[in-house]
């Protein structure tokens, strides 16, 4: 778990990040969410230790991270695993020397030990057969696999993903999502991921917080975000007038104004 007490973080006279406390649970999927320039990126750096906070605390699992030494924060960005946008993988190593550099990075083990690890999460991540590949040589959809088998090989208490879809299409996003749900329950892992795909809020959203310049401006499940009347957030949200209609519709459905069993015909004339 982490909890965010009342961080602010400006440069110089602008303020970004403007007393923003959150609690992010383990075993969920915490989305950020917000339109660009709302401070998502600076927020989460600041949760990884890129960005140092001008105040308030970040408490990693009760030890409070904006207190600690540089060998303490070391210990805990131990227990951090990242899923950079674009993958970020060495075009120059293969898919096997991408997912060994936390090992070699911060593991005495031997080459054996190492290359069994990289075997499994390859494996975790449905990548059998790929070690000796190139990044040039796979999909986007792949490479992102890769990223994740690199971010979960030393077995993270906290998985930090930065736009997880982007370049993706939608069903290669899903399956993407789907994955990273599922590590997040199995390795009951904190994981906080930003985000501008509204596939994902729906689908893997167990927590939303929904950031505008630079404060909480909402908070709350995928269950809650349909029915909210945030209008802030209702405007982030329902952009177009079509997604507008299908919320609309889907309010009406819950409130057993449409018959399940409706003809389209009927509903289009
Ligand atoms: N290193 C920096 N120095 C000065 N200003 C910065 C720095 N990093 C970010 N900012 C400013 O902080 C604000 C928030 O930026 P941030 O990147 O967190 O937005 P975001 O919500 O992640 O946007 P996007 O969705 O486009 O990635 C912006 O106004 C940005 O210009």
């Amino acid at each position: 778990m982490i909890e965010v007490k009342n961080i602010r973080k400006g440069f110089g006279d602008k303020i970004v990040i403007d007393d923003v406390s959150a609690v992010m649970e383990a075993g969920k999927c915490n989305l950020i969410i917000g339109s660009s320039g709302s401070g998502k990126t600076v927020f989460m750096k600041c949760l990884v230790g890129l960005f140092k906070p001008d105040s308030g605390h970040i408490i990693y699992h009760g030890d409070d991270f904006t207190a600690m030494d540089d060998k303490q924060r070391k210990e805990i960005r131990k227990e951090i695993g990242m899923l950079f946008q674009g993958s970020a993988l060495f075009d120059s190593l293969t898919v096997e020397q991408n997912v060994m550099f936390p090992l070699d990075m911060f593991t005495d083990w031997t080459l054996a030990e190492k290359k069994q690890r990289v075997n499994e999460v390859l494996k975790r991540v449905e990548l059998v057969d790929t070690n000796k590949k190139f990044p040039s040589e796979i999909s986007g959809g792949m490479k992102k696999r890769v990223g994740i088998a690199r971010a979960i090989v030393l077995n993270p208490k906290y998985l930090f993903c930065d736009e997880p879809n982007s370049g993706l299409d939608p069903q290669t996003s899903l399956v993407i999502d789907k994955l990273i749900k599922e590590l997040t329950l199995e390795f009951n892992i904190t994981t906080v991921i930003n985000t501008h795909d509204m596939n994902s809020v729906m689908e893997i959203g167990d927590k939303i917080m929904y950031m505008y310049k630079g404060k909480k401006e909402w908070e709350g499940t995928n269950k809650e975000i349909i029915f909210s009347k945030n209008q802030r957030l209702n405007e982030f949200i329902f952009a177009s007038e079509f997604l507008r209609d299908a919320k609309d519709m889907r309010m009406l459905e819950q409130a057993g104004k449409i018959d399940e069993n409706r003809n389209m015909d009927d509903m289009i004339k």
